[in-house]
């Protein structure tokens, strides 16, 4: 029987810890603070971005939202960022992606104080990272840690294949796979666009995370049997229903299921786990900024 791994229910699980963590904070006088910032028309960065406002008041972290419109100069941007970093009552600082064209991402990501970056994408993070001495793991990557660890799939002299290279979810995630510990130790592989033979990589794989953003592109004729497999896809495709657009993730779900040991849907596999370990990480950002310990589920 294949696993379909409930990640509404693991990302509850961890929200609860949170919780928990927020309370000890709001007890000792600092109640947690998360700033969003958006500019961008994008009909799903406005989905998302309310998702993460809605988590932040379930769990008792004040949100405070700021909204751009996509046709400012880059500088009104970078002003905002400034009053955040300045802001004692925010934690935590997370600028939607993507921003508009004639905005350069790196300079937005430099511009947050790195205290502040609960995204983890700040060189300075970035580079802790790497090293091995992490402040805030990226949200997805460090979700999907999770997810492993909890569903008891051991990493460890496992061969692991990423699929896609991005600086939010493929290269953090390959880090994490290879480091010391548990939820590391495995044989990393990061495939991409320019893999010759992918296939070939991913039917050698013991667990297979798909963070391409191509709708449904590994298909069960490209895993093994008893695979784990990790879809991080959430792409939008035109559908008949109400929306008009359906979610679909990076894998072919009912083909990939057939071989899988444990898979991940989409929606409800990754997906609320981003967004668990983003309050995660907030709180971490308020222990961190106030001295006040807590222990973080
Ligand atoms: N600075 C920044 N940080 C981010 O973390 C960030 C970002 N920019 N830009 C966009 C992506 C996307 N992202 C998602 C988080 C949760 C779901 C999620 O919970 N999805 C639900 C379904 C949502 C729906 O129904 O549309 C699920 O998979 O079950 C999706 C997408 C965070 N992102």
């Amino acid at each position: 029987m294949t696993t379909i791994i409930d990640g509404n229910e693991i990302g509850d699980q961890i929200t609860d810890g949170v919780a928990a963590c927020t309370d000890t904070l709001v007890s000792e006088g600092v109640t947690p603070g998360l700033a969003t910032v958006l500019m961008s028309d994008d009909g799903a960065s406005e989905t998302y971005v309310s998702m993460k406002q809605k988590a932040c008041e379930e769990i008792g972290i004040e949100g405070f939202h700021h909204e751009i419109s996509a046709d400012e100069p880059a500088e009104t941007l970078f002003e905002t960022i400034d009053e955040l970093n300045a802001d004692p009552a925010v934690h935590g600082i997370l600028v939607q992606m993507p921003v508009p064209d004639h905005v350069n991402k790196r300079d937005v990501l430099e511009r947050i104080d790195p205290m502040k970056d609960v995204d983890g994408f700040h060189p300075e993070n970035v580079g802790r990272l790497v090293a091995g001495n992490a402040r805030y793991k990226p949200c997805t990557p460090h979700g999907i840690q999770k997810i492993l660890a909890e569903t008891g799939i051991e990493t460890e002299g496992k061969d692991a294949v990423v699929v896609g290279r991005s600086d939010i979810v493929g290269k953090p995630m390959a880090n994490l796979l290879v480091q010391y510990g548990s939820g590391g130790n495995a044989t990393t592989t990061v495939c991409h666009s320019r893999t010759d033979d992918l296939a070939a990589k991913t039917r050698n794989a013991d667990i297979v995370i798909a963070a391409a953003g191509v709708p449904e592109m590994i298909d069960g004729s490209m895993l093994s049997e008893g695979t784990t497999v990790i879809d991080v896809g959430i792409n939008r495709v035109d559908a008949d229903n109400d929306k008009g657009y359906e979610l679909v993730g990076d894998v072919e779900f009912e083909s990939a299921k057939a071989k899988a040991d444990a898979i991940t849907p989409v929606p409800g596999g990754v997906g609320p786990l981003t967004i668990a370990m983003l309050m995660y990480n907030t709180v971490k950002a308020a222990s961190l900024q106030s001295g006040i310990d807590i222990s973080l589920p």
